[in-house]
């Protein structure tokens, strides 16, 4: 059972046990809740006696009532207090399990899932779903469960009581029921695409937010937010259509629930007319008549909660099911050669980016790769370091092939300073540090000056306290570059990855950083990247990348004797730098 209940509502193993007491308890108080009608037959039992002159009061006295009056109410509150624990508490235990199960899973995700996916639609899942899902399982699930079972236990009392009373009671209910079950389609249809617009929302948004900068200097705000209003609109329309669709149907199933009501009046008085009930039968029915409804009035209005959580497990369930990077978590390479063996790749499947590429990058020596742009020079740099997994051939490490080693533990053994450098909305020394979290002041101070950082920082006046706002938005691109090359220094991994490190300084400060640079590669395992051939003319060895295929490889001597790509390229830059001149 607990399985079934595992899988039919993607919980855990504790979260489906907690579910099904929730739902035990959730019975248990549907049950108590019907005390007060007990009460009130007890009570009437006894007045109906007295006033038909069958007994007198005395049998049961004021004091009698009120202790039952007080028994019922007690029982009933302590009910209530042990069903909110086991459905409430308990899911909100399972609801903080499901977000950091989600996020340990992105974790272990290869980026190629995060460039290919909307991340507002990512955050909704592991937010909005995981809220929503809270919510339902709490406020709705185990109660509509619950009082569908008590109801099927109240009808078959009322059925052993006085069935054609009790046919007269809840022949409506299969009907209500079979209203809302038959628009199920419509329900869902009307709910995925007001998700659907929601998102569309949402993810307007974002990328307005993201892109400000380019929507004002390109005059684009009519036009953003014209397309923004019309994205609403359409959500907002469709929002009314779906509360028409939805709550108009809800109310016809509700409407004809109240026709029980009705018949059972009607063919009360007619048995009692017919001398077959008595009137305590008569009113005890009506009574239950008045008790019944509400619950049946829940199940309907949460049935459709029940189609709309499949359509979130599901996304859920998508999720879970992505294929995660693993691979042990021991990893002791005896040097650190990075080879590539005839590794072909591709994004999302499509136009093969990588073909064939066979290199060494050795340990001690600069490798450079070169070429035109989009040849796939920053592919290969990530692909070395598992950022995505190659499609065929292999990538070794010292020996390992890197699909064997766990993410994380690969990355301990790289430090990389890549164009688009990420900085945290911490300090300066914060966003340093992470380059080695026990790092001391002295460390980190020697770190800074080595990456020319310590003269900016120290015209800022909080100097290395000074928080640098999102993605570092309060420093100029160079400053970025160098905090990002401090990090890199810090961190003093034995493989670097350099990927156009030095793009976004000035001449002046390009000399220092590469002194800084020869500083963080000695001895290392170097794969760099560099659009300016100057950089890459001391490097041991150059692969120059054109189309995603090795077409040259050899030092810079040898590659300018072979008068191709690498030797075009260089006279090109060498003719550019004459005319600056
Ligand atoms: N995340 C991505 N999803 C899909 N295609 C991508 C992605 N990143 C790069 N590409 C494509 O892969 C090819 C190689 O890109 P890559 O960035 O590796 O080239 P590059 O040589 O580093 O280019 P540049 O010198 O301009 O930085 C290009 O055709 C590019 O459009």
């Amino acid at each position: 059972m607990i399985n079934a209940v595992k899988n039919r509502f993607a919980l855990s193993h504790q979260g489906a046990l907690d579910f099904i007491k929730g739902t035990v308890w959730s019975i248990v108080l549907n049950i108590a809740l019907m005390l007060p009608v007990v009460f009130t037959v007890v009570f009437l039992e006894e007045y109906l006696n007295i006033a038909f002159g069958a007994s007198d009061m005395n049998n049961r006295g004021v004091g009698y009532y009120l202790l039952l009056g007080i028994g019922f109410m007690a029982i009933m509150f302590w009910v209530a207090i042990f069903q909110y624990k086991s459905t409430f508490v308990s899911i909100y235990d399972e609801s903080a399990n499901r977000r950091i199960t989600l996020a340990e899973k992105l974790r272990r995700l290869p980026l190629a899932f995060f460039s290919g996916k909307n991340l507002s639609d990512l955050t909704a899942t592991i937010m909005e779903d995981s809220t929503d899902l809270e919510h339902t399982f709490s406020h709705a699930v185990p109660q509509l469960i619950a009082t569908i079972i008590s109801v099927h236990f109240m009808a078959l009392g009322l059925m052993f009581y006085h069935w054609p009373l009790a046919l007269a009671l809840l022949w409506v209910a299969p009907f209500a029921i079979g209203i809302i079950l038959l628009s199920k389609k419509i329900q869902l249809r009307s709910f995925k695409t007001g998700y659907r617009f929601k998102r569309n929302v949402s993810e307007q948004i974002q990328e307005g937010l993201e892109t400000i900068q380019e929507i004002k200097s390109y005059n684009r705000e009519k036009t953003y937010l014209n397309n923004l209003y019309k994205t609403i609109d359409q959500y907002e329309s469709q929002l009314i259509r779906g509360e028409l669709v939805v709550g108009g149907l809800l109310n016809i199933a509700q409407s004809f629930l109240k026709l029980g009501l009705v018949s059972v009046i009607i063919v009360g008085a007619k048995f009692m007319a017919a001398g077959s009930i008595d009137l305590f039968t008569y009113l005890i029915f009506l009574m239950v008549a008045s008790r019944i409804y509400s619950p049946l009035d829940i199940v309907l209005s949460n049935l459709a909660v029940l189609f709309y959580l499949d359509v979130r497990i599901k996304r859920m369930r998508e999720m879970e099911a992505l294929p995660a990077q693993s691979g042990k978590t021991i990893f002791d390479p005896e040097n650190y050669d990075i080879t590539f063996k005839n590794v072909d790749f591709s994004y999302h499947n499509e136009k093969q980016v990588i073909k064939q590429i066979s290199f060494t990058a050795k340990q001690g020596e600069i490798t450079a790769l070169v070429g035109p742009s989009g040849g796939g020079k920053s592919t290969a740099t990530k692909l070395a370091a598992r950022f995505w997994d190659t499609d065929k051939g292999k990538i070794l490490l010292g020996g390992y092939d890197i699909k064997d080693v766990e993410p994380e533990t690969l990355l301990k053994s790289y430090s990389v300073v890549f164009q688009e450098v990420v900085l945290f909305n911490a300090s300066i020394r914060d966003n340093i540090k992470i380059g080695k979290m026990d790092a001391t002041e002295e460390e980190i101070m020697k770190a800074a000056k080595l990456a020319q950082c310590h003269d900016f920082v120290h015209k800022l006046s909080k100097g290395y306290d000074t928080v640098v706002g999102e993605n570092g938005e309060t420093l100029s691109g160079g400053e970025r570059q160098r905090i990002s090359i401090a990090r890199a220094l810090l961190k003093d991994a034995p493989i670097v990855l350099l990927d156009e490190a030095t793009a976004s300084l000035d001449a002046e400060n390009e000399t220092k950083i590469q002194v800084a640079i020869s500083e963080l590669t000695r001895n290392k395992t170097v794969l760099m990247i560099a659009h300016r051939m100057r950089t890459v003319a001391n490097a041991d060895k150059i692969i120059v990348l054109e189309n995603g295929s090795i077409v040259e490889s050899g030092n810079h001597e040898e590659l300018l004797s072979k008068k191709g790509v690498y030797s075009t390229m260089w006279q090109i830059q060498q003719e550019s730098l004459a005319w600056s001149v």
